[in-house]
């Protein structure tokens, strides 16, 4: 992903015709055939073929034969894609270096001129990681593709509900993958040291009460995804957040709200009690 920036400006716009149809027809299949860039470009075949020879050579598409020649989006070149479409519509200008790269996302600082100094989160979601190329799960016909984007979509969604009642980064934009929002100036909390956990762990009960009331449950909260600093909490990373009411909506509930009591006491021997925690959280108590 590093090479990002360099490959984004080695395309030129046949690549671009190609990748766009990709974008567009990825929901009908799960390898875009031929046919559609023949038509949607206006190129001969050969031409077709030597593009996704090229963009795959760049790890920008994976083709694939079957009945047909097909392409689908790398996680990389859906990233490039996302990140073409977001600097056109000039939410960024610059990408700027990688922040963190996990196993279902990496995540950049940018600058842009219209919001300052911005964080791009690219979500990753079901394609196999370089460490484990071999290992393919199931996800029926969808290509992962689709599954990253709903990713992506989810947690743009979550912040736009909850910014401005909770503290989340402010949300600024989405395009396939990508979603931006604001830098926040803080590290995780498991990288420091506390002075007064009572008063953060208090915070933090009140951020998942507030998130509650606005009807969603984060449903992948701990030490990890809540950034402090000496000016407040964020409570960050909603790919797999639900809405109140959701099947699985209670025992995400709970699970988060057991994490954040579990590593308060392990870390600061501050206890708390899960249920009337909870209770409080529902408007309960
Ligand atoms: N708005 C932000 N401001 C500052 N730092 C951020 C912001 N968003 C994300 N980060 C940093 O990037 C890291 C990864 O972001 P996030 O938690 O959203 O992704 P992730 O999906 O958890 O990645 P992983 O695969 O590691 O779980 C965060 O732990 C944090 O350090
Ligand atoms: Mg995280
Ligand atoms: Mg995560």
């Amino acid at each position: 992903m590093q090479d990002i920036v360099e490959v984004y400006s080695a395309l030129s716009r046949k690549d671009e015709c190609i990748m766009n149809a990709i974008f567009e027809n990825m929901w009908d299949f799960e390898y875009v055939p031929v046919h559609v860039f023949i038509r949607e470009c206006g190129m001969s075949e050969e031409k077709v073929e030597g593009l996704l020879r090229r963009l795959a050579g760049l790890r920008l598409v994976e083709n694939k034969y079957t009945e047909y020649l097909g392409a689908s989006f790398t996680f990389k070149g859906l990233s490039v894609f996302s990140l073409k479409r977001l600097v056109r519509r000039n939410v960024i200008d610059m990408l700027g270096k990688i922040m963190g790269e996990g196993k279902e996302s990496v995540v950049f600082n940018a600058l842009s001129e219209r919001h300052g100094e911005v964080v791009v989160k690219f979500h990753r979601v079901g394609y196999p990681s370089f460490k484990k190329v071999k290992e393919k799960r199931d996800y029926g016909t969808l290509h992962y593709t689709v599954l990253t984007i709903r990713s992506a979509k989810r947690e743009f969604q979550a912040l736009k509900r909850l910014y401005g009642y909770a503290s989340v980064p402010r949300p600024i934009a989405w395009e396939g993958n990508a979603v931006v929002t604001e830098l926040v100036d803080a590290r995780e909390l498991n990288k420091v040291r506390l002075e007064e956990p009572e008063h953060v762990l208090e915070l933090i009960i009140e951020e998942i009460r507030k998130m509650y009331e606005r009807g969603v449950v984060h449903g992948d909260l701990s030490q990890f995804n809540i950034l402090v600093s000496e000016e407040g909490l964020w409570i960050i990373d909603f790919p797999q957040s639900v809405d109140v009411g959701d099947e699985v909506a209670e025992e995400y509930l709970e699970r988060d709200v057991s994490n954040v009591i579990t590593y308060f006491e392990r870390a600061y021997g501050v206890k708390k009690d899960l249920n009337e925690v909870l209770r409080y959280v529902k408007g309960e108590a």
